[in-house]
């Protein structure tokens, strides 16, 4: 297990890698992920990864859904353990419903024995938030290990959507949850985006991700990318950026950081 990381650590930046489009961004979001995953399963032999809902499970289908392009570019589906960056309080079936939506644009589409264990939250508990954050919470330290042993799960990889107001999971901007410190999944209600009710990975379990990946595409996030990379203003999307530095890497589209001045990195 890797030591915790500490605050002496050196200061990096994130990595901001644009494209033309997505037709430009899967192919690298692929690599990316599939670097990961090799990584991942050389250390405990399987892929620790939690995924965000939004616009990211349609890019991630177009990146992972590709025909490989060789035996290094091969995506390992029986060594992956999918959990959910945040989820809404809602039955799986619901249009609402973070898996639901993964499930319609990638899992369904996998071919026959090549499915990834997938973690869904307990909707037994849908009534009650707390029970829900802490069922998905045990979900998490059954896959991990215990809170005794292990203060933050470290996932091998994180798969984030940015919300057009600087969110991420769901942790919001100015939310008192964006303080938690103790939980590893807390419960929201008063979701500024509907819908209200949902559970959240933490900020300290996000930042201690091996790597995290945002995906942000289209003119309409061009707004809240200037101020996610060219201000200094407490927006969670921020937060996640001063902290990992460049175990974040942000793959986005030209039109989404049309006027952002944060130099670009080349993908290679
Ligand atoms: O509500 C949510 O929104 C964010 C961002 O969604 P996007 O459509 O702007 O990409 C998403 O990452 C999160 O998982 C979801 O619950």
């Amino acid at each position: 297990m890797r030591s915790q990381r500490s605050a002496s650590m050196p200061k990096t930046q994130p990595n901001l890698f644009a494209f033309p489009g997505v037709d430009a961004l899967a192919p690298a979001l692929r690599s990316y992920i599939i670097q990961s995953q090799a990584a991942g399963i050389a250390r405990h032999d399987s892929f620790k990864v939690a995924v965000s809902g939004g616009s990211l499970p349609k890019t991630l289908a177009t990146a992972l859904l590709a025909p490989s392009s060789g035996p290094n570019d091969v995506v390992e589906w029986s060594k992956w353990e999918i959990f959910f960056a945040d989820e809404r309080a809602v039955p799986l079936d619901h249009e609402d419903s973070n898996y639901a939506l993964l499930k319609k644009e990638l899992l369904d589409k996998l071919p026959e024995g090549q499915k990834p264990a997938v973690r869904p939250i307990d909707v037994t508990h849908l009534e009650d938030t707390q029970e829900l954050a802490d069922q998905y919470e045990k979900t998490l330290v059954g896959s991990f290990a215990s809170r005794d042993s292990v203060r933050l799960p470290i996932f091998d990889l994180l798969l984030l959507g940015c919300g057009p107001d600087g969110h991420t999971c769901s942790l919001f901007p100015g939310h008192a949850l964006l303080r938690e410190n103790d939980a590893w999944v807390a419960p929201i209600e008063d979701s500024p985006k509907p819908p209200a009710r949902r559970i959240t990975l933490t900020l300290p379990v996000v930042t201690h991700a091996v790597r995290i990946a945002f995906v942000a595409t289209g003119g309409g996030k061009k707004e809240i990318m200037k101020q996610i990379f060219d201000t200094s203003d407490g927006l969670p999307c921020t937060l996640v950026n001063e902290t990992a530095g460049d175990r974040a890497s942000w793959f986005v589209d030209e039109p989404a950081v049309e006027g952002v001045a944060f130099p670009r990195r080349a993908f290679l």
